[in-house]
């Protein structure tokens, strides 16, 4: 196949692959009348196989819906969603329910941890729940991929806020899903624990060949994905590859701007 026929070239991904994900003219409308949002108008989007993409944009500019669409957790108003070659439109709550569970991993600003399990029970919490309690090794192997094998007795008050993003990265990866969804997975966290995350996300992608798309408010957070998209009302509104801090933050500043 030519790589006209198969459409755009991204480096380093193989262009016979099918996407990730892919959106497809997506919007989501939010209230009526004079309430009326359409946080996505008309978004089309292909999220390669293997590669880190980060998604940016003014504050309401669609960012996270964009996320909750690709992921399942949503569903759009219009428009068409596939996870490889599963269009999400079909699919009931209950098949919808178990594709988040089985193929999706996601990661929020917040952790979401539950305080009274330790960190291991965290991690085994999605396959407990899914009625495939994992072994203690798997568990322990989900922790070490994040450097915390040592951790897998501490609750998450015994943990820095680093260290419980980290649990929350192992408990969305233990089911190993096809794409990693992650909301501002610094937003709470230091610069110092934030480039621990990041370093982790990366080398997800780099070592792993996982598929991780990522929101984020920071150019440099942005700066370690191969792809940035900026979002502006709902719509694409550019997209960056090989990203630099300064490159990112002087395209948010145009797009702030309006232009
Ligand atoms: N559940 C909802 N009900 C009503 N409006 C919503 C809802 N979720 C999002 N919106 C609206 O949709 C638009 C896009 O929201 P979204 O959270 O996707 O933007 P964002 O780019 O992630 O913003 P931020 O950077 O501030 O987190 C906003 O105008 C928001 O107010």
């Amino acid at each position: 196949m030519t790589a006209g026929a198969a459409g755009p070239i991204l480096v380093g991904v193989s262009i016979d692959e099918v996407p990730a994900v892919r959106l497809r003219e997506v919007r989501k409308v939010f209230g009526a009348g004079a309430d009326r949002v359409a946080a996505l108008d008309g978004l089309s989007v292909d999220i390669p196989k293997g590669g880190f993409t980060a998604v940016m944009g003014p504050s309401g500019s669609g960012k996270s819906t964009l996320l909750q669409c690709a992921a399942g957790l949503e569903r759009p108003s219009g428009g068409a969603v596939y996870l490889g070659d599963t269009p999400l439109a079909g699919l009931s709550e209950t098949q919808l329910t178990r594709l988040r569970r089985d193929r999706i991993g996601f990661v929020f600003q917040s952790f979401n941890l539950l305080p009274y399990l330790d960190a291991a029970r965290n991690v085994a919490l999605p396959l407990l729940l899914a009625g495939r309690p994992p072994r203690r090794r798997e568990t322990v192997a989900a922790l070490a991929e994040v450097g915390l094998a040592e951790r897998a007795g501490h609750r998450p008050a015994q943990l820095s806020g680093g260290q419980q993003q980290r649990v929350a990265m192992a408990r969305a990866l233990i089911a190993r899903p096809e794409v990693l969804f992650a909301d501002e997975p610094t937003g709470n966290l230091d610069s110092a624990a934030g480039r621990g995350v990041l370093d982790l996300l990366r080398a997800m992608v780099d070592s792993h060949r996982r598929t991780v798309v990522m929101v984020t408010h920071d150019p440099l957070a942005a700066s370690y994905a191969d792809r940035v998209l900026f979002l502006r009302d709902g719509a694409l509104a550019g997209e960056l590859a090989g990203p630099t801090p300064r490159g990112v933050a002087g395209r948010m500043a145009a797009l702030e701007a309006g232009q």
